[in-house]
């Protein structure tokens, strides 16, 4: 049997992993039922791998495969492992803290989850072309919306020498992400590496962003030799050609895990209108003093966003794209089962909850101002 409750979470070897009292605690009824605890390293078609106490042990999901495909095993997620049998079987999932969805391509218009149980949502935003506030805008309404603290990372910063160039890009990236932290980084020079590695540590991390933002070479950095070895080593034993797309959760040196998603071109939002409103959190705390509570913004007397484009305070871009995204997710929402969305609303409080509560154990720098 495992014993995950006696000791603190601090001495079981899942730590580097992400293991936590909070995880200690939920598991253990199923440690009563001599399962095992395991952190999922990526998903195969009916099978995943999954980092346990024993190693690595590849088991089989179809005991935990729903019809809902916001409910499938994915990388990052915690699971009780059957691991006696041959193969061994996820018995459950547990309950994940954050989950980060997007919209697929189909027609029918389904979910999917890209990363489970991320504490921080890193997007890369490459400082090679010019800087895109709206892409900004966009993929941080779908990591606040994950439950995950947003950061975003401008990559390739040593394209960008002058130090006044780069401060404006860091200053006009701040205004379009309120509450969350900007950091420029550069993978060629190592610029900006150890301060990230040292906000990641000790929690997962996610990292997304646009093709060619420079990620895969920024897991690499940040991973080091890491990588090339998890790499070698799914290769001898042949399980490293999967064909299907699948999420690698590596250990960082620094401490912590990194989930590298595959490049996320044009991101669909996915019944994001909680992390819209947390991405533009200064434009509803404006709205919130409106006259009218319907105040729609647009000619109303009293109105404070009006007021704030009218002074200054607020740049009419931001209302723009406000506007924008939210048409957006209405529009995706209206495509989407009403039952569906409804239970995943339930779903997003309470890892909103528990994601505030997971933060405010956490150290100051990654708070709001
Ligand atoms: N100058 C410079 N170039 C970089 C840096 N990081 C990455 N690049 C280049 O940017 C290109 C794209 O980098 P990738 O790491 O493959 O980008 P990605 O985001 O993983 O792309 P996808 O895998 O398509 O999602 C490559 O040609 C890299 O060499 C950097 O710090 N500085
Ligand atoms: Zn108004």
């Amino acid at each position: 049997m495992f014993n995950t409750s006696s000791g603190s979470a601090s001495s079981h070897v899942l730590t580097a992993y992400g293991w936590d009292d909070g995880w200690a605690d939920t598991f253990a009824p199923y440690a009563a039922q001599d399962l095992m605890p395991g952190r999922v390293l990526r998903v195969d078609r009916g099978l995943c791998d999954l980092v346990t106490p024993l190693g690595t042990v590849r088991a089989d999901t179809e005991l935990v495969t729903p019809r809902d495909p916001m409910r499938i095993v994915c990388t990052g997620d915690w699971a009780a492992v059957d691991a006696e049998g041959d193969p061994a079987y996820v018995r459950t999932l547990l309950p994940r803290r954050t989950a980060l969805v997007r919209s697929t391509s189909s027609k029918r218009s389904d979910g999917q989850v890209l990363a489970a149980n991320a504490d921080y949502a890193v997007i890369a935003i490459s400082l090679a072309a010019e800087l895109d506030l709206g892409r900004v805008e966009r993929f941080t309404a779908l990591a606040w919306e994950s439950g995950a603290q947003p950061l975003l990372v401008l990559t390739k910063a040593d394209l960008v020498p002058d130090p006044d160039t780069l401060g404006h890009l860091v200053s006009d990236t701040e205004m379009a992400a309120p509450g969350v932290r900007v950091l420029p980084v550069s993978s060629a020079t190592g610029e900006g590496l150890e301060e990230l590695g040292a906000l990641l540590a000790p929690g997962t991390s996610v990292l997304l962003g646009q093709s060619g933002a420079g990620k895969s070479t920024l897991a690499n950095a940040l991973v080091g030799a890491a990588v090339q070895d998890v790499r070698a080593i799914r290769d001898s034993d042949g399980k490293g050609r999967h064909t299907t797309t699948t999420r690698d959760l590596l250990p960082l040196p620094s401490g912590g895990v990194l989930i590298d998603t595959p490049g996320l071109r044009g991101v669909g939002m996915w019944d994001a209108e909680g992390g819209v409103a947390q991405a533009f959190a200064e434009i509803e705390e404006l709205a919130a003093r409106c006259r009218f509570p319907d105040c729609a913004h647009q000619v109303e007397p009293g109105c404070a966003v009006l007021a704030a484009i009218d002074d200054g305070s607020l740049p009419e871009r931001r209302l723009e794209s406000y506007r924008k995204l939210l048409r957006e997710n209405e529009r995706l929402a209206a495509r989407t089962d009403a039952r569906l969305r409804a239970e995943m609303r339930r779903d997003w409080k309470q890892r909103q909850a528990l994601g505030r509560h997971m933060m405010e154990r956490k150290r100051g720098p990654m708070r709001k101002p």
